[in-house]
C-alpha cells in the first residue's frame, strides 16, 4: 500500500507520520528543496519542526512522477490555492486509478468550488476511484508527536469513507466516519474565519468570555450557513463542525488565530494583508464566502463573516467591528 502525498509542509509532514506508523508506505512530493533535503538527509522538517525527529522511512521528491508512480492513494496537504494546479500535474502522469483523498481546508482558488468538488472537476471517473477527505481538529504540531486526535474520513461513499478510516486510524489518531460532504466541507472552511475573529478579539485584550460568544455565535453562523448549501445539522456538532472550531480559536498553534491576533494587537489589517507569507485559509475564506452570500442569499444574515470581510478587505478598524457586533439589534434566540 503506497500513498503519494502532495506538499512537504506541516500537514503533510504530521500525515506522512501517521501513515508511516500505519505502516504504509510514503513518499511526499515537494517543490522547496530545502523541506526535501531536511526530510531525506536529515529526517526532519526543521522549518515547522524545530524538535521533531522523523523516520527514515518518510521520504520526499521533487518529482511528481516518481511520488505517485504505483500509489494507491493520493493525499492532498497544500494549500487550497494550489491544489487545482498540482492535480492538473498529476493527471496526465496516472498510470492507474487512485482515490484521492483531500486534507485542505478551503476553497479552490479559480473557481471557488469545494475541494471534492475540485478534484472531481480536475479527474474523470476513469482517472480516479473514489474522492474523500480526513479532516477534523487536527494540529500537525501535535499530531507529529502523536499526541492524541480525532479527525473525521469523510466520501459520499460509506465504503471509502471506511477504507480511509483504517488507513489513518491508530492508538494516537482516531477517526469517525460520514458521507456529509458539503456539511464537512462547509465547517472546515467556515471555522477558519471564526478563528480569524478568535485571534481579533484576543489581540484587542477580550478574554474567555468573548471567545466562547464567538465560538458560539460562530457555530450558529456556520452551521446555517452550511445547511443553506446542503450539509447536515448533525455534521456541525461533530469534529468537523464545532470540534475543529473549538481547536482552531482556541490554539496558538492555529496560523489562522495567529493572523487574528497580530491584526487586533495593532487594530489595523493592512500591514498584515501587505506582509503575509503563512498559510492562513481563513483570509480567502472570508471573501470567498462573503461574495458568495451577497450574490446567492442576500437575505442571509452572517455578521461575524461579515465583521472579518470588513476588517481584511475594507480597512475597517476591528475595535470598532467589535463594538458594532455589540451593539446590532438584540436578538430573542441564543
Ligand atoms: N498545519 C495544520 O495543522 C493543518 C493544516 N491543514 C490544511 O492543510 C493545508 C496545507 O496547510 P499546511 O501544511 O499547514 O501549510 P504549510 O504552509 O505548512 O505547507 C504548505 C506546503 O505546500 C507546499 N507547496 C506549495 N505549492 C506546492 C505545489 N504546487 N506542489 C507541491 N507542494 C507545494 C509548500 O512548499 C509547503 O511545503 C491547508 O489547507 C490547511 O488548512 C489541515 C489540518 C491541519
Ligand atoms: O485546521 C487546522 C487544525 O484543525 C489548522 O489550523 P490553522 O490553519 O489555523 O493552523
Amino acid at each position: 500500500m503506497k500513498t503519494a502525498i502532495l506538499g512537504t509542509g506541516s500537514w503533510a509532514t504530521g500525515l506522512a507520520r501517521v501513515l508511516n506508523d500505519n505502516g504504509v508506505e510514503v513518499l511526499m512530493y515537494g517543490v522547496d528543496n530545502r523541506e526535501i533535503d531536511d526530510i531525506n538527509i536529515r529526517h526532519c522538517n526543521y522549518k515547522y519542526f524545530k524538535n521533531v525527529k522523523l523516520e527514515k522511512e518518510i521520504k520526499a521528491t521533487n518529482n511528481l512522477s516518481e511520488a505517485i508512480d504505483g500509489a494507491d492513494y493520493i493525499l492532498i496537504t497544500v494549500p487550497t490555492k494550489f491544489v487545482r494546479s498540482v492535480l492538473e500535474e498529476v493527471k496526465p502522469l496516472l498510470k492507474k486509478k487512485v482515490t484521492v483523498i483531500n486534507a485542505s481546508k478551503g476553497f479552490d482558488m479559480e473557481t471557488n468550488m469545494s475541494m471534492s468538488n475540485t478534484i472531481r472537476s480536475v479527474f474523470t471517473n476513469n482517472e480516479i476511484n473514489s474522492v474523500a477527505s480526513i479532516i477534523g481538529p487536527s494540529h500537525a504540531e501535535e499530531v507529529v508527536v502523536r499526541m492524541l486526535t480525532a479527525v473525521c474520513a469523510v466520501s459520499k461513499d460509506i465504503e471509502v469513507a471506511r477504507a480511509v478510516q483504517h488507513l489513518f486510524a491508530n492508538d494516537y489518531f482516531r477517526v469517525y466516519t460520514t458521507t456529509d460532504e458539503t456539511g464537512a466541507e462547509m465547517g472546515v472552511a467556515y471555522k477558519n474565519v471564526i478563528a480569524v475573529a478568535s485571534g481579533i478579539l484576543s489581540g484587542l485584550g477580550y478574554g474567555d468570555n468573548a471567545r466562547a460568544a464567538l465560538i458560539t455565535r460562530g457555530l450558529y453562523e456556520m452551521t446555517r450557513y452550511g445547511m443553506l448549501k446542503g450539509g447536515e445539522l448533525s455534521t456541525f456538532i461533530g469534529l468537523t463542525g464545532v470540534g475543529d472550531l473549538i481547536v482552531t480559536c482556541s490554539s496558538i498553534h492555529s496560523r489562522n488565530f495567529q493572523a487574528g491576533k497580530e491584526i487586533g494587537l495593532s487594530n489595523d489589517a493592512s500591514d498584515f494583508m501587505i506582509g503575509n507569507s503563512k498559510t492562513v485559509e481563513g483570509v480567502r475564506t472570508a471573501k470567498v464566502i462573503h461574495d458568495e452570500i451577497k450574490e446567492r442569499f442576500p437575505h442571509f444574515e452572517a455578521p461575524i463573516l461579515d465583521a472579518v470581510y470588513s476588517v481584511l478587505y475594507e480597512n475597517a478598524i476591528p475595535s470598532v467591528k467589535v463594538k458594532d457586533l455589540m451593539n446590532r439589534a438584540l436578538k430573542s434566540e441564543q
